[in-house]
């Protein structure tokens, strides 16, 4: 909420306390701390005319007649005369209202001593220093162990012993007051479902008189989170061996809306695509990160080492494990199959599950490469390294086993390469050879984690103000921007229409093109610590962007909110296609697409930059084409990043349309933005794609990869440029420079 909305219904609530006879300064010193407590909450403030503020200033007022003054004088000294209690609401009876309070003023207050808020059941706030509170809560497992210190700091001074009812709402908004505090688990997130449980369950114990807080849409999602995915029952995204880090599943999930009505098919292409908007009703679209290929040795290894089918599927509704055993369709794969399935759910309640089926072939006619258990590194198999045949047989990142078989090559769908994971269909054509689809990949629409990437995607991270908890229907629609443009300077980067305002769109355009001004340098840069073979070599700068911050389900707006475009996914209808000057498949628009359009996401998987590495290392570099981008980091802010946090997005094998966009020195049509909802770490962003100008019907859609054609020393491989600007940096290269 902006500062004003807040300061005027801050001023409200103080006028309503004064009203109540209540000294002013107490009535701010309790409002403060409810407001911390609540995470900004107002609604459960403002309830029954401030009922809970009131009583809190009573609460503090009693704890001053028994002597909690001497423990906390500063409190005490502050406190003004204990006047009255806002009765029970069955006291009132429920025609009683904010107004009728008013009208009635002190004379219709009575005091309602609580049953059980003697001594025992208070919780002190103040506590030891340094040591954790812990909750009175009844449901042992829910009771958070916090440090009052490091998440209320010196603001709990002046606050004085709360009630249960109150201590019992502590817990949730103080681990998610500040992402800062990120060694928070699960464990000491109390999901507003428990809070829930937990204030009933208090409320029975100790009759307390007080309406039971409304479960306001943020907090919805919240439980549903929080209850969908106890089956992990441990923290999500912690590199390493556990279980639950490998196979776990993060919780961006987006009900994709139907396709907007403005997305017609033009032109004949179009035309051919049929029904290319009667998949919008297909299952929810999933933002999923999935860990493939454990690490030998733990229990998922184990698992995994009796071999996988493993298949991405379309997410629908009635999603349940489908696995069946390998073995019995694979005739002669003499090995057992695991099934592993990841179940997640979406936020429209419906059930989904991810399985992951993996074939790999060791029969002699299929060249793969592979990634060996114990090294994580890729493996060929046989055949000539530098065919495309290589990425199209290379289904997914396994342990290494020997007597796995593929039963055959798997084949894209023409009609549609996205095989339903998109909203709409995604056609290819080829007008120029005999190479009907593109070599094989696997299309996911959301990113997946493959291994070691630290992408940590927890609710507790997000703090309060980095989300708009106190919104409703469309944030663009409220007439003060929400918190969420917090990073874009109080304003909204996206018109009505959905698309990227002029001005935020200038700004990217320019970031892109002259990122040299704005570079930070590594003391120990995990990029090139990797690609010299850890030879000192100095960082060469990455550049610090800009990015997008959309609202995401810890906010209290809709899905349909028009801050929320990104995670929407592809509503443009495309195509591949295969280009005419040499470029191999490229990506177009088969619809005219106005200034500002979001058209995709990159999607892939995420490596670290030593994973990216040990695949070069192992000849993957060698294809024909190169799809790995580095991603962004907290470059400047730690002295040396740990590997897991220096990621690559690489679609060499997991991938989505993104994957075939070529590359335009300076003048592309598309421009690549950051955008960040699901987790304030800076070192993961989703890469967007926008139009920098208006793109016609057919046109190809090419970005600017920003390559530095005079560096053969980068990682990522680059290429003799073919985008016919006539701005080329490339231009000047001679043929005998290109890399090998
Ligand atoms: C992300 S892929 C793009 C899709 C690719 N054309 C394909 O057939 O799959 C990037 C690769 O495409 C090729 N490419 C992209 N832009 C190019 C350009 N302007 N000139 C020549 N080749 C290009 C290069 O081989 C590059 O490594």
């Amino acid at each position: 909420m902006a500062p004003s909305a807040q300061l005027q219904r801050a001023i409200a609530a103080l006028k309503a306390m004064k009203r109540l006879g209540f000294d002013q300064g107490v009535s701010k010193a309790i409002l403060k701390e409810l407001l911390k407590v609540y995470g900004n909450n107002w609604e459960y403030i403002e309830d029954e005319n401030y009922r809970l503020l009131a009583d809190a200033i009573l609460d503090s007022l009693e704890a001053k007649d028994n002597g909690a003054n001497k423990k906390y004088p500063a409190v005490a000294d502050e406190l003004g005369k204990p006047v009255k209690r806002l009765t029970a609401v069955d006291d009132l009876g429920p025609s009683q209202s904010t107004h009728e309070h008013e009208t009635y003023g002190e004379t219709i207050l009575k005091k309602k001593k609580l049953v059980a808020s003697g001594e025992a059941s208070l919780i002190s706030f103040k506590g030891e220093k340094n040591k954790p509170v812990e909750a009175q809560c009844s449901h042992g497992g829910i009771g958070a162990f916090l440090s009052p210190d490091s998440l209320l700091k010196d603001e709990t001074d002046g606050i004085g012993e709360m009630h249960p009812q109150l201590a019992i709402n502590f817990e949730e908004p103080r681990t998610l007051l500040d992402h800062t505090t990120s060694k928070i688990t699960r464990r000491t997130m109390c999901s507003s479902y428990q809070r829930d449980e937990q204030y009933k369950c208090d409320r029975e114990d100790n009759v307390v008189g007080y309406k039971e807080p409304k479960i306001e849409p943020d907090i919805g999602v919240l439980q549903e989170t929080a209850v969908n995915t106890t089956f992990l029952d441990k923290p999500i995204h912690v590199a390493g061996n556990d279980i639950s880090t490998n196979c776990n599943i993060s919780t961006a999930v987006v009900e994709p809306d139907r396709v907007p009505s403005e997305i017609a098919a033009n032109g004949e292409e179009a035309r051919n695509l049929g029904d290319s908007g009667a998949n919008t009703l297909n299952g929810p679209t999933h933002a999923f990160n999935i860990q493939l290929a454990p690490n030998k040795g733990n229990d998922v290894q184990n698992e995994l080492s009796t071999n996988a089918n493993i298949v991405f599927s379309n997410m629908g509704k009635e999603d349940v494990a489908k696995l069946s055993p390998l073995n019995e369709s694979m005739g002669s794969c003499k090995t057992p199959v695991i099934h592993r399935s990841l179940t997640g759910r979406s936020f429209n309640g419906s059930p989904n599950l991810v399985s992951l089926e993996a074939q790999r072939g060791m029969n002699g006619l299929q060249s793969g490469l592979h990634i060996d258990g114990e090294s994580n590194g890729l493996q060929e198999n046989g055949a000539s390294e530098s065919s495309n045949n290589n990425v199209s047989h290379c289904l997914a990142f396994l342990p290494f086993h020997e007597n796995v078989v593929i039963a055959s090559s798997p084949q894209h769908d023409k009609h549609d390469i996205a095989k339903g994971e998109e909203k709409l269909k995604i056609s290819v054509v080829n007008e120029f050879n005999s190479e009907e689809t593109p070599p094989y990949f696997r299309y996911i629409s959301c990113n997946a984690v493959y291994q070691n990437a630290h992408v940590n995607f927890s609710l507790a991270q997000i703090s309060e103000d980095d989300s708009c908890i106190n919104c409703f229907g469309n944030c663009l629609s409220a007439s003060i921007p929400c918190a969420c443009t917090r990073v874009t300077g109080g304003e909204f980067v996206y018109t009505l229409d959905g698309l990227l305002k002029m001005e935020f769109l200038t700004e990217f355009i320019y970031m892109n093109c002259y990122m040299g001004k704005h570079f930070v340098y590594c003391k120990n840069c995990p990029i090139v610590r990797f690609s010299s073979g850890y030879k000192p070599v100095a960082c060469k700068g990455h550049p610090v962007r800009k990015f997008i911050k959309e609202c995401w389900s810890k906010c209290g707006c809709n899905k349909q909110c028009g801050n929320r475009v990104v995670q929407r996914g592809i509503t443009r209808n495309l195509q591949v296609f295969y280009t005419a000057n040499g470029k191999g498949w490229g990506l177009r628009t088969l619809e005219e697409l106005p200034r500002g359009a979001f058209v995709y996401e990159y999607v892939g998987e995420i490596l670290t930059s030593k994973e990216f590495r040990d695949r070069t290392a192992q000849g993957y570099g060698s294809a024909e084409h190169t799809y790995t981008l580095v991603l962004d980091a907290d470059w400047g802010s730690v002295e040396g990043l740990r590997d897991e946090e220096a990621l690559c997005l690489d679609a060499t094998f997991y991938g989505n349309v993104g994957r075939f966009v070529n590359h335009r020195c300076f003048d592309a049509n598309l421009v690549e933005v950051p955008v960040e909802w699901e987790t304030p770490d800076h070192n993961y962003y989703h890469l967007a794609y926008f139009t920098t100008r208006k793109v016609e019907a057919f046109e190809e859609l090419t970005w600017d990869y920003g390559i530095d054609f005079k560096d053969l020393e980068h990682p990522i491989k680059t290429f003799k440029c073919l985008c016919g600007s006539r701005y080329c940096r490339d231009c000047c290269r001679s043929k005998g420079r290109k890399r090998k």
